[in-house]
């Protein structure tokens, strides 16, 4: 069964947002949705091994997160959905959405995007979002013989001049490493 790109639709609220309830959100996962800097390097300095596994990469429609709704055109993007090992346990699941002019990006293979997007500081982080999801994950989480239950998840835009990127990541436990 196809089950990728997972749709990751959610309420997704502005971190810094008066109205979010931050209890909705377990605190020991309160550093790593807030984390500014790369969650690469973040899960490397909490754990021996870290390691990236390609789920799927295709050309997918860009979801509404980069602005589709408010009047651009609906554009093909290169989708790449991952997971993010560490220590032999999968941490955390990652969906990138990414243009597909910027060919080293759509070509990395096992080197996690945060390596490359954090060494080019022309690349900006236009804010934190979080939600919770439900439904969309359970194909993924059945497969890696997860708990199918709630999880947290954060996403940013990542611009430079005209060029965006969508970085999603979701939590696939509330204790990522120790
Ligand atoms: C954006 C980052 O990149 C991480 C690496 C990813 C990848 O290799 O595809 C995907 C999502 C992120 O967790 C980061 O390190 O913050």
């Amino acid at each position: 069964m196809q089950i990728f790109p997972l749709s990751l639709d959610a309420t997704w609220q502005q971190v810094e947002s008066p109205q979010l309830c931050h209890d909705t959100f377990p605190a020991s996962l309160h550093d790593w949705l807030t984390e500014p800097c790369s969650l690469t390097a973040k899960l490397k300095s909490h754990c021996r091994h870290f390691a990236v596994e390609v789920l799927n990469e295709q050309l997918a429609l860009a979801p509404h997160a980069l602005g589709w709704a408010d009047g651009f055109s609906q554009q093909s993007m290169w989708c790449r959905e991952v997971l993010l090992w560490c220590d032999g346990k999968p941490v955390v699941y990652g969906q990138s959405w990414i243009p597909q002019t910027l060919l080293t990006m759509t070509k990395l293979g096992n080197t996690p995007l945060g390596e490359v997007l954090f060494q080019e500081p022309r690349w900006t982080r236009k804010g934190i979002e979080i939600a919770t999801l439900n439904g969309p994950l359970k194909p993924l989480l059945l497969r890696l013989a997860l708990e199918v239950r709630q999880k947290y998840a954060r996403r940013s835009v990542f611009e430079q001049g005209q060029q965006q990127m969508l970085v999603c990541e979701v939590f696939l436990t509330e204790t990522p490493c120790r």
